[in-house]
């Protein structure tokens, strides 16, 4: 269909031009692009892949508007605003843009034009059109699986983010769990003093230091004197205060270094590490003595209730533990013995 215009456009019928044109016609022919020569924004030429890309059989766009392939008017508005800039300088136009086929429906193409004489835009421009439909859905299918990962990692994350915290706080509650126990372990859960065994411990300790330092340690074992019948007169929530209110004085008393315990039922016994002297030790119990010796005020009864108390003393008369509480342990009761509310200091005499 071509070759009758190329015919009527070869005068003089030279051979030479004639075998080009035929040349050039074969070319657009043939082509696997679309390409399309315009004029005023008029289809001039368009080769068969051009109108078969496009749906527009045989010359049926030669001579109408170009915005008749874009997707709507906006969009041809927006093609020639930033073509003619370019081709007019004489540059090449490339671009990617959505275009409309016959039927409305439409596709990918990247469109490259080029001025025939950018001086002159009334000889026209070329452009050449491929459909890139395909690559565009398999960018497009690539986008979209990408955006999927990334919500996926994201979830993921999110996920193991909440599994970390679950299980920081699972450690934390297990962390307050065992402080817990190894609390309730140590301590006495009526006066939350230390217990015996937490006593024990540090008074092992103390005896350490004091051996290495060549200093003393003050065992006082104090038993309060005539608690039974407190218990009996008031009853026993009474004895417990009485006896949460009696810590609560020793702790008051002591330095940082000391250790007041709970022994066992009426029974306390601190440990005092770095003690001058054996009447350092007496004067601390004595102060220990006058201050229990207050009358109590609980539950509008005024109790009075005084202490025995025994010392003993690292080195003078114990190497461990157990042989200073024992100690401690016989001043006490000789102090009960001597009528009780009295200290007394440990003499290896009151064991006979
Ligand atoms: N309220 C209360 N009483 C307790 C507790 N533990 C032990 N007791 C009582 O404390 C009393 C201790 O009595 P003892 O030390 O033997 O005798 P006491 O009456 O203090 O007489 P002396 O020690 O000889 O002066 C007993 O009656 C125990 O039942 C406790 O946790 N709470």
């Amino acid at each position: 269909m071509y070759i009758d215009t190329i015919h009527d456009a070869i005068i003089g019928g030279e051979d030479e031009l004639r075998q080009q044109l035929l040349e050039y016609q074969a070319i657009l022919d043939n082509a696997s692009l679309g390409i399309i020569f315009t004029r005023d924004r008029r289809f001039r030429h368009c080769n068969p892949r051009f109108s078969e890309m496009y749906g527009w059989p045989g010359n049926e766009l030669i001579g109408q508007s170009t915005s008749i392939v874009y997707p709507s008017e906006q969009a041809f508005a927006a093609l020639s605003s930033i073509a003619g800039p370019i081709l007019g300088s004489g540059q090449r136009l490339d671009t990617e843009l959505q275009m409309k086929r016959r039927d409305g429906s439409l596709f990918w193409c990247r469109m490259l034009g080029r001025a025939i004489d950018p001086s002159d835009h009334r000889k026209g421009t070329i452009f050449i059109v491929e459909d890139i439909t395909e690559r565009k859905n398999a960018e497009q299918a690539l986008l979209r699986a990408h955006e999927e990962l990334e919500r996926r990692v994201q979830e993921r994350t999110a996920e193991l983010a909440m599994a970390n915290a679950r299980l920081h706080a699972e450690i934390q509650e297990r962390k307050l769990a065992e402080q817990q126990i190894r609390y309730l372990a140590q301590h006495d859960a009526l006066t939350g003093l230390p217990n015996r065994r937490l006593m024990e411990d540090r008074l092992e300790q103390a005896i350490e230091m004091a051996r290495r330092h060549q200093g003393r340690v003050a065992v006082l074992f104090i038993d309060l004197d005539r608690f039974k019948p407190i218990n009996d007169k008031h009853g026993h929530r009474v004895g417990d205060l009485l006896l949460q209110a009696t810590a609560a004085r020793l702790r008051k008393l002591l330095r940082a270094v000391d250790t007041v315990s709970r022994f066992g039922g009426d029974e306390f016994i601190l440990v005092l590490p770095e003690m001058q002297s054996a009447t350092a030790a007496v004067e601390a119990a004595q102060r220990v003595q006058g201050a229990l010796a207050q009358p109590y005020f609980i539950e509008d009864h005024a109790l009075s209730v005084t202490p025995s108390i025994g010392i003993s003393l690292f080195p003078e008369h114990g190497q461990d533990a157990s042989l200073l509480i024992g100690c401690a342990d016989t001043a006490m009761y000789h102090a009960k013995k001597a009528g009780r509310a009295n200290v007394q200091l440990f003499d290896p005499a009151m064991k006979t």
